[in-house]
């Protein structure tokens, strides 16, 4: 019953399914002393009517105390530990899931983040959790242990009288075939909901992640008016679903409740015939009354395990996406990046073709090309950041497709256009260069990459809070603090990308100077627009389309004439232009 496909199916952890396991085990307790209860019940009836059929005096009075004393402790023992089993193991379970599906996303390609949305993500990690854990605590364990404890006391309701069992218990089986005949619908409808609210969730991140821009173009009613009609979608199909499934659960509920009528119909029937006798019929209603009482929790929350299933797929996809793995002992000869007929493509449009060129250790090699032309893309991949179609890329003869990316990035500084920080201070967010650097070696690095400077008219200079990604910096700020983390890693291959983009010319000068004492001995793969950028680099490669056009030293390509010499005439012209305007 708990095997494989149930785990899978309620996206549960080998802890979880002994967690529900206990649960089921100590709801089927509590439901057989409750009927221990009733039995009890029972037995003071038939005292009390020999009391008053017969005139007898009660025959069982130190018993019936007896039981109910054992009745009561067992009552509070075993509703202690169905409540442990059922809700306080799944806060852990709840707890354990988040953090094996953060690890998980930790562990899994780039690729991945680009072809699901943050918001459906989050939504996975806090939203289909709650879902699951609603399910894994009022449902699953109250469930399966109605279903066994029923079986049991049907037996024996069985064995007692077979007509009054059947007309007490009828109305089970159709009301939870009804239920699940209905579930196709309730999944539908769920589906649409969640769809639905994932469409506000973008909406609210959208508009918050573009306010900017929003305002500044005068955006913002257009962009209230969707928003609000999408919270209007969401509200009107949240309605028509719980609707539609409360229709269904309360259609069971009455079904299953219909069972006293006919209890008492057949009973009735029985009692004129001679069959049984009073106290037997009576015995059968004190038990009906207990009865449906398990079903009662997990059937308001039985639509909730039908959904779940979707909760639990989009948790399975996740678990199931195949990680970008490797060896952990990375040891190449040299940190040389060699590019070997690599192909790329970003889902299945392919946006590198056939590139091959190599970056050596000890030199700047400058990718420079057209926007678009696959730069950016080269960078990326040269760090493992995706994992490329066809081809090899090896640094230092080890190809980097059998290396477990995290060890492979150690050898790697990253200075990308889009700079990553974090709410955070100065100091730890150029910290995040290297765990454990001392407070000097971080000075030391922000020194050296012109952070000073700003950092210095800062209230509380390198311990300042720089706000959400930095937004209380400049955009030049930011760089440089990108630029200072490199400097603290201090690892064999640079990746710069237009990382003096955002500087003014004297900042760019001072960076520059860091920049090339960071550069020394290493494997330098930089990005640069701005020919003079690229005019002192070792090496150059032209892309275009995704193709290497041409590849060789600045003086070379500027003989031959081709693209690259075309682009530096550009270059030269516009400048030129500029300065005359000037
Ligand atoms: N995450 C992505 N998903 C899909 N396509 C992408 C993605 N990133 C880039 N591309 C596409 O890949 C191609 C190469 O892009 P890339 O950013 O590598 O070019 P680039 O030369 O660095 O451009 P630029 O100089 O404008 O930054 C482009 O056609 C771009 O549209």
């Amino acid at each position: 019953m708990f095997g494989e496909k149930f785990k899978r199916k309620y996206a549960l952890t080998d802890q979880g399914i002994q967690n529900i396991k206990k649960g089921t085990f100590w709801t089927v307790v509590v439901n057989l002393v409750v009927m221990m209860g009733m039995s009890i019940l029972y037995l003071m009836m038939s005292d009390f009517m020999a009391v008053l059929v017969d005139g007898s005096s009660l025959s069982h009075t130190m018993l019936i105390i007896t039981l109910l004393v054992v009745f009561v402790f067992l009552s509070f023992i075993t509703h202690l530990q169905q409540y442990k089993a059922t809700y306080g193991l799944v806060y852990n379970e709840v707890k354990a899931t988040r953090l094996s599906l953060a690890e998980r996303l930790r562990k899994l390609p780039l690729g991945y983040f680009g072809k699901r949305d943050l918001a459906d993500l989050t939504e996975t990690i806090m939203g289909d959790v709650n879902r699951m854990e609603h399910v894994w605590s009022h449902v699953l364990g109250y469930l399966y242990g109605a279903y066994i404890s029923t079986a049991i006391i049907a037996v024996f309701l069985f064995i007692y009288d077979w007509r009054l069992a059947a007309a007490c218990l009828w109305g089970v089986p159709v009301a939870f075939a009804l239920l699940f005949g209905s579930r196709k619908l309730t999944v539908q409808a769920s589906k649409r909901t969640k769809s639905y609210a994932i469409r506000v969730s973008d909406g609210i991140q959208e508009t918050l992640e573009n306010i900017r821009e929003i305002r500044a173009t005068n955006q913002e009613e257009r962009y209230l008016e969707e928003l609000y009609q999408k919270i209007d979608d969401h509200e009107r199909v949240m309605i028509q679903g719980e609707l539609g499934t409360g229709l269904f659960v309360n259609a069971a509920s009455v079904i299953m409740r219909l069972g006293v009528a006919t209890t008492m119909l057949v009973g009735t029937h029985l009692i004129l015939s001679g069959s049984i006798d009073f106290m037997l019929l009576f015995l059968f209603l004190m038990v009906i009354t207990r009865i449906y009482a398990p079903f009662d929790q997990s059937l308001a929350l039985i639509a909730e395990m039908f959904v779940s299933q979707i909760s639990a797929n989009r948790m399975n996809k996740i678990y199931e996406t195949s990680l970008a793995g490797g060896i952990e002992n990375f040891e190449p000869q040299g940190h040389d990046i060699v590019f070997e007929h690599v192909r790329f493509a970003y889902d299945q449009n392919e946006v590198l073709h056939d590139i091959s060129f190599t970056a050596k250790e000890g030199e700047v090699t400058a990718l420079v090309g057209p926007s678009g032309s696959g730069k950016s893309t080269c960078a990326r991949l040269a760090a493992r950041l995706w994992d490329i179609s066809k081809g090899t890329i090896k640094v230092g003869g080890v190809d980097i497709s059998t290396v477990d990316p995290e060890i492979l990035l150690s050898d790697y500084s990253m200075v990308f256009q889009d700079v990553v920080l974090f709410d955070d201070t100065v100091m730890e967010n150029i910290r995040l260069g290297k765990r454990g650097a001392t407070d000097e070696e971080v000075l030391a690095a922000a020194k050296a990459a012109n952070c000073d400077e700003f950092v210095d008219v800062l209230s509380q200079g390198y311990n300042t809070f720089i706000g959400e990604n930095g937004a209380k910096l400049s955009g030049g700020e930011r760089q440089r603090i990108s630029i200072a983390r490199a400097l603290l890693k201090d690892a064999s291959i640079i990746l710069l990308d237009e990382a003096t983009a955002s500087l003014d010319v004297e900042n760019e000068t001072r960076v520059q100077e860091a920049l090339s004492r960071l550069l020394e001995n290493k494997t330098v793969l930089v990005i640069a627009h701005r020919m003079r950028t690229v005019q002192s680099a070792d090496k150059i490669v032209v892309l275009e389309n995704g193709r290497v056009k041409e590849q060789g030293t600045p003086a070379q390509l500027y003989a031959e004439k081709g693209l690259y010499h075309h682009m530096v005439e550009l270059q030269n012209e516009s400048s030129h232009w500029q300065l005359d305007n000037e």
